[in-house]
């Protein structure tokens, strides 16, 4: 079996990870520290991996969606019995499609922000073969199903969750950004016309996009 070390596997961390460390994250807290800094700063450092960590501690439960480079499951920490979905990376998969920068940023990401609209990423480990991403689970399934499901939505509902339920879990195509970038990427239909014109597109062009994915 092929072994990769893109995702920090050479760099030995010093790490117990234990109940108290999954538990670990105070709300209150969060509140009062300066998300910006914050994020900053644990971005910097990049994230770390697990590894008394593995499959085997985990209970299975039911694979809650798929995702272009595995699946994501509902599983159960056996030590705390807590419900975390869990991310399940396939290394080869990420290779193959050359697609590594992309994960790295993703999970860079995700590890540096604490926020209360943004799903909490635990920790990370590794097996030969896949990459897991373990956070925290959200009931209710996602947005995507959920359009799929009413196709149109009235008005008030779209203001429902335009205004409030935009609790981010993916970061794929996340960048950090001053001003501007010339990155072309997402779902054509929703690009902005400032994408378009390949003139550079800032922070805007999600708001664009936001009223663009609304199914009034
Ligand atoms: N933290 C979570 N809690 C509950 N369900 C989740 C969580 N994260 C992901 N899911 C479910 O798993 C599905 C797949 O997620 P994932 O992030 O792997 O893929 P994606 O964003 O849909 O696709 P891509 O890999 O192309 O970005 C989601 O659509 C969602 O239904």
């Amino acid at each position: 079996m092929q072994t990769y070390s893109y995702f920090n596997e050479n760099i030995s961390h010093n790490i117990s990870c234990n109940e108290c460390s999954l538990n670990s994250i105070d709300y209150n807290t969060l509140k009062n520290i300066q998300f910006k800094e914050d994020f900053e700063k644990r971005y910097q450092l990049s994230y770390k991996i697990e590894y008394e960590l593995d499959l085997h501690k985990f209970e299975l439960i039911i694979t809650l969606g798929q995702g272009s480079f595995g699946r994501v499951l509902l599983v159960v920490f056996e030590q705390n019995k807590i419900e975390y979905a869990l991310k399940v990376l396939d290394k080869s998969k990420i290779v193959k499609y050359n697609q590594i920068k992309h994960v790295q940023n993703e999970i860079r990401i995700l590890n540096a922000i604490r926020h209360p609209n943004i799903i909490i990423m635990h920790c990370l480990f590794k097996d030969n073969s896949y990459i897991y991403v373990l956070m925290e689970y959200v009931r209710g399934g996602d947005l995507f199903s959920y359009i799929n499901k009413l196709k149109v939505f009235q008005e008030h509902i779209t203001l429902f969750f335009a205004a409030q339920i935009v609790l981010l879990a993916d970061f794929g195509f996340a960048k950090q950004i001053q001003q501007r970038t010339y990155t072309l990427c997402g779902t054509p239909d929703y690009f902005s016309p400032e994408i378009l014109q390949s003139k550079g597109h800032g922070k805007p062009t999600d708001w664009w996009t936001l009223g663009a994915r609304m199914p009034i």
